[in-house]
């Protein structure tokens, strides 16, 4: 297959929008000249289902919910008046309460003032943050961010050695939209214990984001906690960052969260429009759809080149394969959906995995993400008349210019600078990408049956590990096999999970669990010291 390339297809196909800062060139990927056509009908049902949708039907229909995140940047949107009321209601909320910490009226448990944030938070409940944080952050924040975003012990001592002695001037902000998250739990756990080791209250460091009568919002109303902000079922994690979630820890780093609202509500303005060339949205789902039509299972690659865009790739990660990758059709018939989504940044991706991208399987499409104000102010030249940006240009341009010879396909997405209202414009059109997508091959972009299924696999493994304590402790200084164990607790189907489970206990020191070394290892034998 030649990938198609020329002047002329360029400019044909080149979407271009001065006031979003937005250019969208498809004309790399090698869709043939009746491609849109072909589309026009499929594409006049999705623009009615999204208007549906942004209406509040319940386009979520699994769980029976509505999916509102478009109406987070444009209130009055909303299918109700106190929907709408809400949302502002909470904006404004979100803006007095970050210029009460940075006025130091309200201080932490010592009367300083905050000086960091830590969020505790996981996916969508961190990643969005994360992301926005990393591309808009400067040397004049506000105050200072920190993330836990796992159960990992030794991460989370990590985070907390580099808050070090400040902990006294962080406030915490916890954020779970269900309230009932185990990772985000343990985090605030461990935290508030380092609270109390100091001698302070962790309520008095603390605020939530949460749904209403969720258990975070129990625990933070009992505890008398500084705050707590809505997060809405309509909202759903991978889409929350312009909610609470976002905007709460933007505004209080001192971000431009109203920018941010804006370009998210430009693009959307764009994105809603019927008239599929002069809709980014549309080009660029039309083009996800092309790509993987027939199962052709392509991948998407993120390649932006800038540094600030680094977490972009993990953004839409969690955007796209969580929305899109799907077992079951809206008609419960089997499909095996979903776009598989990875990146980093160029040039770096470079000189680590270009070389698979462009001698290894053609099973992928990237999209380039090219930024083209350089940095503020001037830049020295460093070599060939040229400056560090127009370098980094040349890696991009090269790079696709190399791929489109190797007849790979490619995307790009250009950008005029990094800024709260670009960011909003970026999260925006990748959004309703993913809702148009969803559409095209009609799935539930919204729901996430699988991921359960994890979870109460790790609850069955903390149940298994607590009746291998008991029994071990009824038995103190006396060793056991594997086997010998598992038929007493009566789980010999799962005698690799016992086995694995008293490795993590005898490296560990809490719960006393040694060991004679076997050989080979699974013969080894386990006690609890008498
Ligand atoms: O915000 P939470 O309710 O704690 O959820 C955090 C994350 O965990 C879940 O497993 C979901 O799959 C994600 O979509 C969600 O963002």
């Amino acid at each position: 297959m030649v990938v198609i390339k020329s002047w002329e297809r360029y400019k044909h196909h080149l979407y271009n929008d001065d006031e979003l800062g937005l250019l969208l060139d498809i004309s790399r990927m090698n869709f043939s000249d009746q491609f849109f056509s072909e589309m026009t009908k499929d594409m006049e049902k999705v623009y009615g289902e999204m208007e549906l949708l942004e209406k509040g039907g319940l386009a979520n229909p699994d769980e029976g919910r509505m999916v509102g995140h478009y109406w987070l940047r444009y209130p009055d949107l909303a299918p109700s008046v106190e929907i709408s009321k809400g949302i502002q209601d909470n904006i404004a909320d979100i803006l007095r309460f970050a210029e009460q910490i940075h006025k130091g009226e309200i201080t932490g448990e010592k009367k300083q003032a905050f000086r960091n944030i830590l969020i505790i938070g996981i996916g969508g409940s961190s990643l969005g943050p994360r992301f926005v944080r990393s591309a808009l952050a400067s040397p004049r924040d506000k105050m200072k961010s920190f993330f836990i975003d796992n159960t990992d012990p030794d991460g989370i001592d990590y985070v907390l050695g580099e808050i070090g002695a400040t902990l006294d001037s962080t406030l915490c902000i916890v954020i779970s939209k269900s309230g009932g998250t185990i990772e985000p739990r343990n985090g605030m756990l461990e935290v508030k214990a380092c609270y109390q080791e100091l001698g302070l209250s962790f309520a008095k460091h603390a605020v939530a984001v949460t749904q209403v009568g969720s258990r975070l919002a129990e625990t933070s109303h009992n505890e008398n906690w500084l705050k707590a902000f809505p997060m809405w079922d309509w909202v759903g994690g991978r889409t929350s960052v312009l909610s609470s979630v976002g905007l709460l820890p933007l505004a209080l780093q001192g971000m431009d969260i109203i920018n941010l609202l804006q370009g998210a509500k430009d693009c959307d303005e764009r994105t809603r429009g019927t008239d599929t060339p002069r809709n980014p949205g549309a080009l660029l789902a039309l083009m996800w759809y092309y790509a993987t039509q027939d199962q052709r299972g392509k991948q998407m690659v993120v390649l932006p080149y800038k540094d600030r865009l680094e977490l972009f790739a993990k953004y839409l990660q969690q955007l796209i394969m969580e929305s899109l990758g799907k077992e079951k059709n809206l008609k419960g018939e089997t499909v095996h959906q979903g776009i598989a989504v990875y990146g980093n940044k160029g040039s770096t991706d470079q000189h680590s995995y270009l070389q698979q991208l462009l001698e290894g399987p053609d099973n992928f499409f990237v999209t380039f993400i090219e930024v083209l104000k350089d940095r503020e102010g001037t830049s020295p030249i460093m070599a060939e008349n040229s400056t560090s940006g127009e370098y980094l240009q040349a890696f991009l341009l090269g790079t696709r210019e190399a791929l489109t010879e190797k007849r790979r396909e490619s995307i790009t997405i250009t950008v005029k600078e990094i800024n709260a209202y670009t960011i909003g414009v970026l999260i925006a059109l990748f959004e309703r990408a993913v809702s148009i997508y969803a559409l095209l091959v009609g799935i539930n972009a919204y729901h996430q049956p699988a991921v359960e299924m994890g979870k109460k696999v790790a609850g069955d493994a903390i149940n298994l590990k607590n009746k291998i304590l008991d029994f071990l402790k009824v038995h103190p200084g006396k060793t056991f096999s594997i086997p010998e164990i598992a038929q007493a607790i009566q789980e010999e189907e799962h005698q690799e999970m016992v086995f694995k489970i008293l490795l993590h206990l005898t490296i560990n020191p809490e719960h006393g669990v040694n060991l004679e070394q076997g050989h080979p290892l699974p013969e080894t034998r386990f006690f609890v010291d008498g």
